[in-house]
């Protein structure tokens, strides 16, 4: 048991947790979107809260009101407008909003997710109705903490920030990021069960390099070209800091960097705040899982598991270093495990004599006569392809025909957001590799049959890690978030993954499962705080029960 605590730091979950009281009535209670039930209100609450004559006069459900949602969802003419209806849905009614998320995941998470969450961030400006989330500017230096206090609640306990430079494979959208943010946390509760009034949207809106954004009279961020160097990295260590200062219990997701910060900050953050970056290691954990259920379809032994990864970046580079970690627990020494992992990029191959290497990357060169993809694939003989790339077309039919000539089985990971970007369809692979590929995509695709056999394509997001990961590490008030942590969700996930899903070729739990699997990663990864010695709290009697008791029911 390790009870060292923080400052502002108490005993349990719970704990502090009070908020203000705000005795709302009448029309007040209906513009509250935490507090309204709309037509749900009872008749005595109509008649204690002063809603008599505010409301028609039937009362129903929350059953029959999600209903009438889906209908009125269902009717609409494009994703967009499903977007925007969603998200106006949440302004009135908050409750109702998570219900009809949580109990329709499947056909609503494309909508506040990947892909539309992508155009919601490229036309935000356009359809900017209701401010949501917190926004910093450089104009704020200084006196971060002290705006901090306009924040409405005094508990947070999630932050997804951003500064939007690298939003999905869309690039520089400054802070028209924020859609990312508010989208993440909306799973945040909808999977993990963390009550939305602990959650916070963060826009670090340090400018824009995107010259159509500066250039358009409907921006709303801070017009000027991105702050970079020393003046930026003290905005975002400011933040961080009155973040710890304000809400000592609160978990940092970095969501959305360019790569050079989205590494310097993990690597300046890491141990010293409960933190981590989704990208790099979220999307690790969801691809270690992806890649043990694989491996239970084509047979082959994980401690042999050769991977090519397209992209170098932060996700490709994230992904590598979780699976070498995995590879080792599997038997191998460091040294082994990195040679069975390789990088292309655009640049080709990625050998001991380019100049460009990273300090994540460098580690995985190689020395090679082959240089193109396809030359490497040749050569390498990887069970798996990954491609991070936000290329789209870049597994192309000779790729993939180059993969499924050399594994019987070939693994087929296209994981570039939104669907536009992804390095291939699964339509594709599953062509061009005469039905052999075993496929994943960041994004969404529909279940196809490919010459009378149905497959049913896996959806390789991090969102089957993150929001677990929070619950976890909140759950326990974790002091940091280990590498250990995301080997042991991924190990959760990969175990959900059930042989009849495998045998549609669908290598990831269904997304109806996500409050199920949240949970156990959150377990997972609460337990890997007790025996790191990273929990502040004191160990429950029962941990799985004292998670799910903290899990929030959006039911009235
Ligand atoms: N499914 C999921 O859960 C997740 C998916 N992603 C997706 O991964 C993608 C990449 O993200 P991230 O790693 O942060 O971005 P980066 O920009 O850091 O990385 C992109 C990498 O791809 C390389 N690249 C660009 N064009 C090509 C090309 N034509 N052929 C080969 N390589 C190319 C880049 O090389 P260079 O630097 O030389 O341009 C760079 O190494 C995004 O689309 C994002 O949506 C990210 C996180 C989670
Ligand atoms: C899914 C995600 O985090 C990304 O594409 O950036
Ligand atoms: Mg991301």
């Amino acid at each position: 048991m390790n009870s060292r605590l923080a400052p502002g730091v108490s005993m349990s979950y719970h704990e502090g947790m009070a908020e203000r009281e705000r005795p709302l009535r009448g029309m007040d209670i209906i513009h509250d979107s935490r507090s309204n039930k709309g037509t749900g209100f009872t008749r005595e609450e109509r008649r204690n809260l002063g809603l008599r004559g505010l409301l028609p006069y039937q009362i129903s459900s929350q059953e029959l009101q999600a209903q009438r949602v889906m209908e009125n969802f269902r009717r609409k003419e494009n994703n967009m407008e499903r977007y925007i209806f969603l998200r106006s849905l949440e302004e009135r009614n908050e409750r109702l909003f998570f219900r009809v998320l949580m109990d329709n995941i499947r056909e609503l998470l494309p909508i506040v997710y990947t892909p539309t969450v992508g155009q919601a961030c490229q036309q935000f400006a356009n359809i900017f109705r209701h401010a949501k989330g917190f926004y910093i500017t450089p104009e704020d230096k200084g006196h971060i903490r002290d705006i901090l206090n306009n924040w409405p609640v005094e508990d947070v306990r999630i932050i997804v920030v951003t500064d939007g430079e690298r939003i999905l494979g869309l690039g520089d959208l400054g802070a028209n990021g924020m859609g990312i943010p508010i989208g993440k946390l909306s799973l945040y509760t909808a999977a993990g069960g963390i009550d939305p009034l602990r959650c916070m949207p963060v826009m670090l809106d340090v400018g824009t390099d995107n010259t159509e954004l500066l250039n358009d009279p409907l921006y709303m961020g801070w017009p000027h070209a991105r702050l970079r160097g020393r003046e930026y990295q003290s905005l975002v260590e400011e933040f961080v800091f009155s973040v710890q200062d304000k809400y000592p219990k609160a978990l940092i997701q970095f969501e959305d960097f360019a790569t050079p910060n989205a590494y310097h900050h993990l690597k300046r953050f890491r141990q010293a705040v409960l933190s981590f970056n989704d990208d790099i290691q979220g999307t690790a954990a969801v691809a270690v899982a992806g890649l043990k259920a694989a491996l239970r379809i084509s047979g082959t032994p994980l401690r042999d598991l050769r991977v090519m990864f397209l992209g170098a970046g932060s996700a490709a580079t994230g992904m590598a270093h979780l699976l070498t970690r995995a590879l080792m627990e599997a038997g191998l020494s460091e040294g082994e495990a990195r040679k069975q992992v390789q990088f292309v990029d655009e640049h080709g191959l990625l050998i001991s004599s380019r100049k460009d290497l990273t300090p994540q990357n460098i580690e995985y060169s190689v020395d090679s006569e082959a240089r193109d993809f396809v030359s490497a694939i040749r050569e390498f003989e990887p069970h798996a392809i990954i491609g991070a790339t936000g290329v789209p077309g870049t597994f192309s039919r000779e790729v993939v025909e180059s993969m499924a000539a050399v594994q019987q089985r070939p693994i087929i990971f296209a994981l570039s957001n939104p669907t536009d970007r992804a390095e291939c369809s699964a339509a594709q692979a599953y062509e061009w590799s005469s039905g052999r590929a075993i496929f994943a995509s960041g994004s969404p695709f529909q279940p196809l049959e490919y010459e009378g056999k149905r497959f049913e394509p896996a959806q390789g997001n991090n969102v089957y890690i993150f929001p677990g990961v929070g619950l976890g590490a909140i759950s326990v008030a974790a002091s940091r978030i280990s590498d250990s942590m995301f080997l042991a969700a991924a190990d959760a996930l990969a175990a959900r993954v059930k042989q009849e899903q495998l045998e549609r070729g669908s290598i990831f739990p269904p997304l109806t499962e996500l409050r199920n699997i949240s949970l156990d990663i959150a377990e997972a990864v609460a337990l890997k705080a007790y025996e790191q010695n990273l929990a502040r709290y004191p160990h429950p009697d029962d941990l799985r029960e004292l998670i799910q008791g903290v899990m929030y029911d959006p039911s009235y």
